[in-house]
């Protein structure tokens, strides 16, 4: 699903006015509809009031209208319009007089004014949605903080009143806090960054039918991946497959007191499907993997006395016909002559076009000054997974906010013609085009020690077993989320592991 900008929002309406045709006010009409059609399914009538807050733009005409449409269906209603300014849309003075045949509306218009809210309220939030041009001030500043202090539940109209959809607000700014964010058609780009979690809740699209035509050929850096999406492109197993059908994976991690990771990565790699799964560690580890994975062969680290690292002076000879992918990481140490056998392990997979995921160790092996000037060695399309951290070592610098850290991102995965997948709420997977994939799946039980070990081994056997690099990240992020969320449902998110979740991978 794509996250358009604003302006393109803008656009997508307009088109939509000429090209369906439709009225502006029917546009208006039907995205108010799709509100109260939420709104039913989540709130049944009951011992509750809904005060709704408008503005006087399009999104206070959205709010008109939701309070025309609700109160037949048995709410009971109380509207107030701030007047903070002189000025309203066309659609905000239909709405107005269509509704005023209904119900007494309030008006606030100015400071001296007391709003009363007891536990069982909703507020619908309509106060200001993609218009906002500036930051929030004055009379509109104070009903804000009036209703964010009142703590009962608030539903935002589109967006959060006061955030902006794809800019960064200034730290002080007011926005309404809301617990559920219905947007219309597509989500913004705000929705999706941490920042922000705390005004927009959880959030929600309708469809408000906004022509498809548009939205194909409108091009955009931003995507969201659906679940419905994502879901297409798994490959079918056919029947007649052996396990030569689905690659031979290598999975260099652990060491000593760190097997831990090697085991949840092959693991985690064995059941995303790989054909066959090969583990590169130390010497101490071969029994612990043996026992706990014995569908998994163990390739034992060169000169690994001491049993504490990998060292291993990788040889193309041990490569060639062997692996049809490489995952290499978890738990591996850090040092300079790991990072030396890193960067020959990286030749080796660049000149037999061997695809790879690097994490965690590989990647803080790279961050270290001697390390960034080795980054131009990791082979073109590689999969990187950091998390926050990892990634602001690597590129060794820090971002004010987070779209700066998206900025940041996506230079890194041009410049480098890599794909990062970086980890968090919504991890952000962007490709050497410049483009932006966030995912929908996961819960935060899964910030849990050894939840990236867990995803290294799917993309690992995703790409072991021919999928593209692009489509092994995007779809390895998603099912380990959605494994996450399985985990989630069975033993909650503060108690799950990460073996739980490697216990729920389900393809
Ligand atoms: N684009 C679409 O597809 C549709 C949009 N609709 C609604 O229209 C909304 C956008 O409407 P508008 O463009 O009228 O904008 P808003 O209703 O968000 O804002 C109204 C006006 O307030 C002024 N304003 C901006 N920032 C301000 C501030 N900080 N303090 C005071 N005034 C400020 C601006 O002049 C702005 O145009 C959407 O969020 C949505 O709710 C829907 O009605 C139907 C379809
Ligand atoms: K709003």
């Amino acid at each position: 699903m794509k996250i358009l900008s604003v302006e393109q929002i803008r656009v997508a309406d307009a088109y939509t006015i000429q090209h369906e045709p439709i009225a502006s006010i029917d546009l208006m009409e039907r995205a108010s509809r799709a509100f109260v059609n939420w709104f039913c399914k989540n709130f049944e009538t009951g011992n509750f009031k809904v005060k709704i807050f408008c503005g006087l733009g399009d999104n206070g005409g959205d709010g008109l209208a939701i309070a025309r449409m609700l109160q037949p269906l048995g709410y009971d209603m109380e509207v107030f319009v701030v007047k903070y300014s002189d000025k309203t849309s066309e659609n905000f003075q239909i709405n107005l007089k269509r509704l005023e045949r209904q119900l007494t509306i309030k008006y606030i218009e100015n400071e001296h004014f007391t709003l009363h809210f007891s536990e069982n309220d909703v507020i619908i939030d309509a106060l200001l949605g993609s218009g906002l041009s500036r930051s929030i001030e004055g009379l509109l500043k104070s009903v804000i903080e009036n209703i964010n202090r009142s703590e009962v539940t608030i539903i935002s109209v589109d967006m959060p009143s006061g955030l902006f959809a794809d800019k960064s607000n200034n730290s002080t700014d007011t926005i309404i806090k809301a617990i559920h964010t219905v947007a219309f058609q597509l989500p913004k780009l705000a929705f999706m960054l941490p920042q922000n979690e705390e005004f927009v809740g959880e959030w929600h699209i309708v469809d408000i039918g906004l022509h498809k035509d548009f939205i194909q050929n409108t091009e955009t850096r931003y995507h969201f991946s659906t679940p419905k999406e994502v879901e297409k492109l798994i490959k079918p197993r056919k029947k007649f497959s052996h396990k030569g059908t689905f690659g031979h994976a290598l999975l260099i991690a652990g060491s000593h007191g760190m097997m831990g990771a090697a085991v949840l990565a092959a693991r985690a790699c064995m059941r995303s499907g790989v054909g066959k799964l090969t583990v590169h560690s130390v010497k101490s580890g071969l029994p612990i993997l043996q026992t706990l994975l014995p569908e998994a062969m163990y390739w034992e680290a060169w000169n690994s006395k001491s049993s504490d690292f990998i060292a291993t002076s990788f040889h193309v000879d041990d490569f060639s016909n062997h692996f049809q992918a490489v995952g290499v990481g978890p738990g591996i140490g850090v040092n300079g002559i790991i990072r030396t056998s890193l960067e020959k392990l990286c030749e080796i997979c660049r000149d037999l076009a061997i695809p790879m995921v690097l994490d965690a160790d590989a990647l803080n092996n790279f961050s270290t000054e001697k390390g960034r000037s080795a980054i131009n060695k990791i082979p073109e399309s590689s999969i990187l997974t950091p998390h926050p951290k990892e990634f602001r070592n690597l590129i060794g610098k820090s971002w004010k906010d987070d779209y700066e850290k998206l900025d940041f991102l996506r230079e890194f995965s041009v410049r480098n013609k890599v794909i990062v997948c970086l980890k968090g709420a919504n991890t952000a997977v962007a490709l050497p085009d410049g483009t932006i994939h966030f995912n929908s799946s996961g819960n935060a039980g899964m910030a849990t020690a050894g939840s990236g070990d867990v995803l290294t081994g799917i993309i690992t056997a995703l790409l072991a077993q021919g999928y593209e690099p692009k489509v092994a990240a995007i779809l390895g992020v998603y099912q380990h989320g959605v494994a996450g969320d399985r985990a989630s449902e069975r033993f909650g998110m503060t108690s799950m592991m990460a073996s739980d979740i490697v216990e729920n991978i389900r393809f």
